[in-house]
């Protein structure tokens, strides 16, 4: 569905060239759920508008739903659809209305327009609303409809800038159940952008991690937390326990990266299975005469993989 070579962007900049995307390798089949993930500026929305047509590339090549970006960006644009950063619907506009005119513009006529409005209405629980002003909606109501928007000509890929930025926990989980739906109806290939790690662990079978304009990793959430050198194990002792807990559980063949805190009764350990070494690292530290207070094992999260990759968090970088 989308094949990109050495795809390249770059800005004149006070005197400088800023590589906002350099040389993006890219193959994405129908039906994938794709996230871009990245730290703010990484290139994502960039790496987006030139997949869109919105932007002319400086070099390389891609093919969007068989369309040439730069060759052919009408047929790109008949075959896709794409929900940006901001608000679609014009001031002032009906939420149906506004679906109507958007659905003239991609050529249908008047009264398919409108059966395809109540469709996106229905699929997009926003029925109650069309004939309210779009821009009384509530922020949820808002993304669904540009999402709704995005959706009038049935296009077979559809990218989504940034669709969470803004939205409460509960809109988020609710724009997601039916971008979930949509999905399982009609079978579409979706590329989104995100800053949300939680978001792109849960919804996306495929990751594409960028920093500065490169991508550092792709693969499934599963295969990236793979990079990261296992599971973390965090126990805490009585005050000054930690020292001897660390020594004890230092001898347990897969523990690595053990680090008592300063607090003296904090440590901290990378182990290979956290939930298979549980018994023998009480055994060790109860040879050591180690009680410990609490366990915590946590399997990696997209951003320690990140923090693998780059030394920094995607959390520090991200507001
Ligand atoms: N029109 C432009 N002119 C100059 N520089 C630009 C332009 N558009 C983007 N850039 C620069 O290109 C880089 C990539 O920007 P881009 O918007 O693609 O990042 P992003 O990953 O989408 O970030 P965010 O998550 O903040 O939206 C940034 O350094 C940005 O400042």
């Amino acid at each position: 569905m989308i094949h990109t070579r050495a795809l390249t962007r770059t800005f004149p900049a006070r005197g400088t060239t800023v590589e906002a995307v350099r040389g993006l390798d890219l193959d994405v089949g129908a039906g994938e759920l794709l996230a871009f993930l990245g730290p703010n500026g990484a290139g994502k929305s960039t790496s987006l508008r030139m997949l869109t047509t919105l932007l002319r590339p400086t070099s390389g090549s891609a093919t969007v739903a068989g369309c040439d970006i730069v060759a052919d960006p009408r047929g790109v644009r008949r075959r896709i659809g794409y929900v940006g950063q901001g608000h679609s619907a014009g001031v002032g506009q009906r939420v149906r209305d506004e679906l109507v005119t958007q659905g003239r513009c991609h050529g249908m006529s008047g009264g398919e327009a409108r059966t395809r409005a109540d469709e996106l209405l229905a699929l997009l629980e926003l029925d109650g609303t069309a004939d309210r002003e779009a821009a009384h909606l509530s922020g949820g109501q808002q993304r669904r409809l540009d999402v709704a928007m995005g959706l009038i000509h049935r296009p077979d890929l559809l990218f989504l800038d940034e669709p969470s930025t803004g939205l409460d926990p509960h809109s988020r989980a609710n724009l997601w159940e039916h971008i979930a739906r949509l999905r399982a109806e009609q079978g579409m290939t979706l590329v989104l952008t995100t800053h949300y790690l939680d978001e792109a662990d849960a919804v996306a079978d495929r990751v594409v991690v960028i920093d500065h304009g490169a991508v550092i990793a792709d693969g499934t959430p599963d295969e990236l937390k793979g990079k990261v050198s296992g599971d973390l194990v965090t126990l805490t002792t009585e005050p000054g326990g930690a020292r001897r807990a660390a020594e004890a559980v230092t001898r347990i063949p897969s523990a690595h990266d053990v680090d008592a805190d300063g607090d003296g009764a904090t440590v901290r350990l990378r182990v290979e299975r956290g939930d298979a070494v549980l018994p023998e690292l009480l055994r060790a530290l109860g040879a050591a005469g180690v009680e410990p207070l609490t366990l915590q094992v946590q399997r990696p999260t997209l951003d320690d993989v990140f923090l693998t990759l780059t030394g920094r968090s995607l959390r520090e970088d991200t507001p």
